[in-house]
């Protein structure tokens, strides 16, 4: 096993519209090793979800090499790519995307379904995790019933659940205020330092980035030095 989980090289990626070309990312480089959590800072527009996209495998279109978990994914087919974002890769988004016609455990038994945990281990592995996010009231709470913060911290559980290597997060705490965005944040720490993944999360908070280990900053479509 290599301890290096993350290496991107030389990553670029533009977008044209029309007659307008903009490069977004214009020769990325970063890695990230394993138990490292480590914050994407960025102006808006500077291309944080773009790079959290093609490290996510869930856009193509980029020049340059994503290697995870020593592998190099970069040409990578549709099936090898869905492959290594469900075994590896862990996502949390601003906006949970929470299944609103399943509870809490659902929403957090189904991944680990889809990877082919038994039913019985999943809601064990789900219980264990909302418990410890502070939601063992809460399983049975279909998101609607859950306030903002407990939404956020079902959509870490998610997406904890597989024990990902790789976890990534978008503005995972933005829609959130201040209090409760450290107290899940907080959380979202302790599980991924659990498990030994390492952490790349996209944020505009510097007050959050400041509590991770490392700060990556894009600008001008790379990283400073
Ligand atoms: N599918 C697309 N087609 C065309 N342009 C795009 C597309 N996706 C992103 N862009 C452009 O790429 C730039 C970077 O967008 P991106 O969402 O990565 O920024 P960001 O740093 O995540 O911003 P924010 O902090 O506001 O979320 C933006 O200027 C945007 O207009």
């Amino acid at each position: 096993m290599s301890d290096m989980i993350l290496e991107l090289t030389a990553l670029r990626r533009s977008f044209t519209q029309g007659d307008v070309t903009i490069d977004v990312l214009r020769g990325v480089d970063a890695h990230l090793k394993r138990g490292e959590i480590v914050a994407l800072l960025g102006p808006s527009g500077s291309g944080k979800s773009t790079m959290l996209q093609a490290v996510g495998l869930l856009e193509g279109g980029f020049d340059g090499t994503i290697r995870i978990d020593g592998a190099d994914v970069t040409q990578y087919d549709q099936s090898e790519r869905t492959k290594t974002r469900r075994e590896k890769i862990g996502f949390v988004y601003q906006f949970h995307h929470l299944l609103p016609d399943f509870n809490a455990i659902e929403n957090v038994v189904l991944p680990q379904l889809i990877r082919g945990t038994a039913q019985a281990d999943a809601e064990e592995r789900a219980a264990e995790l909302l418990g410890r996010l502070g939601l063992g009231e809460r399983l049975q709470h279909k998101p609607s019933k859950l306030s903002g913060g407990e939404q956020q911290r079902v959509a870490v559980a998610r997406a904890l659940a597989n024990r990902p290597m790789l976890v990534l997060a978008d503005e995972p705490t933005g829609n959130l205020d201040e209090a409760t965005a450290d107290r899940v944040f907080d959380q979202f720490v302790s599980l991924v330092r659990d498990h030994g993944s390492a952490a790349l999360v996209a944020t505009h908070n510097e007050r959050l980035a400041a509590r991770m280990d490392r700060v990556l900053r894009l600008h001008d479509g790379r990283i400073e030095a």
